[in-house]
């Protein structure tokens, strides 16, 4: 498991982790390790042309120290103080003495375009709101050059807690990242910036507590959770998921959320709506009814909404049954809130940013910006766990608690019916017995490791995708 902790929770933590080392330890550590990446980065120290943009707290303190093991290593180090009176002064005074020099921000430009390597020591876990102007030029500066940029903990100008990109933001093509990582390292969009991730055990792992405050699971996590049947399992026993999807006008989504389904899981998978011909015709072992989902029969989880068109009474009849629920698409707009609210079975909605937008009245780009609020704030309005489909895919439950992140995706994954499928798998999970949570987290992981097994760099229909969730199971099972 892969987990972040918000900078409050890495606060408290290093104090108590300080109280037991001798001053200065952990910003040793942690300097050690970035001088480390970047030497890694460069291939050859000797010689090469680093430049820090160092800022006026702890951060900048990290550059400094590691640019000072740097310079003893032979490279030639220049520090662009972004606060000169407020530099850190231990690292200052130990990156002089390894033969470091200082250069002033107006004079940047010329050092910057020069460099083999940036490091952006400009701000990290203090930082609020985006770079001030001096860091955006000289970053600036850097990505017109192409000259390789690590940064440290974080990439400058992002919000840490929360993955918002408020202003100008460093791009970094590494960042290298202290004790834990943070939510911004995880959630689009800052995550974009951050480039690949490294992270320095700086022994921090000992004083956070148990839950994070967002987590990210693995192949060995996913691998746990997926149901197997036993030896006694029959269908039932191993869940009875029941599709109430699609439309005269939308079939196709009815067929995409059973082809999901199929591949969850579950033991059986019942279809009702008005696509039965379709779905039989493509799927012969669907037990299918032109009943209501009341009359149906014995199902443990349904799914309802995906090209459901504008049938209330459907999606009020789902709401109301007494098994796990997950709601999407069309659904999504046409459940009553205090229905969903009243439930006592689990519920997940599937929302993707526009129609989380329309259900908490806010522009989408708000919630494109913010997934992390969106999703806990929409989880909390409705009683119900939250799945927000995106680059990366966030479940938030109702209750709090650690937020899941899914970051298996792909961007090819964004085409027609794509969410239908997802929407079937993970009802499937749901039917087979795993929580809200767990279902819709290992759903999207499958999903997209399917979409990327499916389109190996080319462009991919939603069947594609269900067709690949096997190969995908494969994957996660057998590493
Ligand atoms: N936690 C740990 O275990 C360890 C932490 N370590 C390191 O310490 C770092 C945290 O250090 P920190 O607390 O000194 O804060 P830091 O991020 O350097 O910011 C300082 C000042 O920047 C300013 N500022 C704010 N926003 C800004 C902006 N947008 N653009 C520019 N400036 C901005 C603001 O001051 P202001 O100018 O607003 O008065 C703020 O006070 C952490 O990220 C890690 O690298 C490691 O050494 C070892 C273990
Ligand atoms: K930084």
């Amino acid at each position: 498991m892969r987990t972040a902790y918000s900078v409050e929770t890495v606060r408290t933590a290093e104090r108590a982790l300080m109280a037991r080392l001798p001053e200065g330890a952990l910003m040793q550590r942690a300097a050690a390790g970035l001088a480390v990446a970047c030497a890694e980065l460069l291939g050859r120290v000797y010689g090469s042309r680093i430049v820090l943009l160092v800022g006026s707290g702890d951060n900048g303190g990290d550059a400094l120290y590691a640019g000072a093991r740097l310079a003893r290593r032979g490279a030639g180090v220049a520090a662009v103080l972004l606060a000169p009176e407020r530099t850190h002064a231990g690292g200052l005074a130990a990156f002089r003495r390894a033969g470091g020099r200082t250069v002033d921000p107006a004079d940047g430009e010329e050092t910057v375009l020069r460099a083999d390597l940036v490091v952006d020591g400009i701000v990290g876990i203090g930082g609020t709101g985006g770079l001030r102007p001096d860091a955006e030029r000289l970053a600036g500066f850097a990505a017109e050059a192409r000259v390789p940029v690590v940064a440290v903990d974080l990439p400058s100008g992002v919000e840490a807690d929360t993955g918002e990109v408020r202003g100008a933001a460093v791009r970094a093509d590494l960042t290298v990242t202290f004790g834990t990582h943070k939510p911004a390292l995880l959630i689009d969009p800052a995550r974009e910036y951050a480039g690949s991730v490294r992270l320095v055990d700086i022994g921090l792992g000992d004083v956070l507590p148990e839950e994070p405050g967002l987590e990210a699971l693995q192949h060995v996590d996913v691998a746990a959770l997926l149901p197997v049947p036993g030896a006694e399992s029959d269908k039932y026993r191993r869940g009875v998921v029941g599709i109430a999807a699609g439309s005269a006008r939308y079939p196709g989504a009815a067929v995409l959320a059973v082809a999901g389904a199929l591949r969850g899981g579950a033991g059986a998978v019942r279809y009702v709506g008005p696509a039965a011909d379709a779905v039989i015709a493509r799927f012969p072992e669907v037990l299918v009814s032109d009943q209501g989902p009341k009359h149906a029969g014995r199902v443990q989880a349904w799914v309802v909404g995906p090209g459901a068109g504008d049938d209330a009474s459907v999606v009020g009849e789902v709401v109301s049954a007494d098994v796990p629920v997950l709601i999407d698409a069309d659904g999504l707009r046409l459940a009553d809130r205090d229905a969903v609210r009243a439930r006592t079975a689990p519920t997940l909605m599937t929302p993707h940013a526009g129609e989380a937008a329309a259900l908490l009245g806010v522009a989408r780009e708000e919630v494109e910006g913010a997934r992390l609020a969106s999703a806990r704030e929409l989880a909390a309005r409705y009683g119900a766990t939250v799945l927000l489909k995106g680059s990366t895919t966030l479940i938030a439950d109702a209750a709090g608690g650690a937020v899941r992140v899914n970051s298996t995706g792909t961007g090819w994954l964004a085409t027609a019916g794509s969410g239908d499928v997802l929407s079937g798998l993970a009802g499937s999970l749901l039917a087979a017995g795993l929580s809200a949570l767990d279902a819709g987290s290992v759903a999207a992981y499958l999903h997209g490791l399917a979409g990327r097994l499916a389109s190996d760099g080319a462009p991919v229909g939603a069947h594609d995708v269900a067709e690949a969730v096997v190969r995908a199971w494969r994957d996660v099972r057998d590493q």
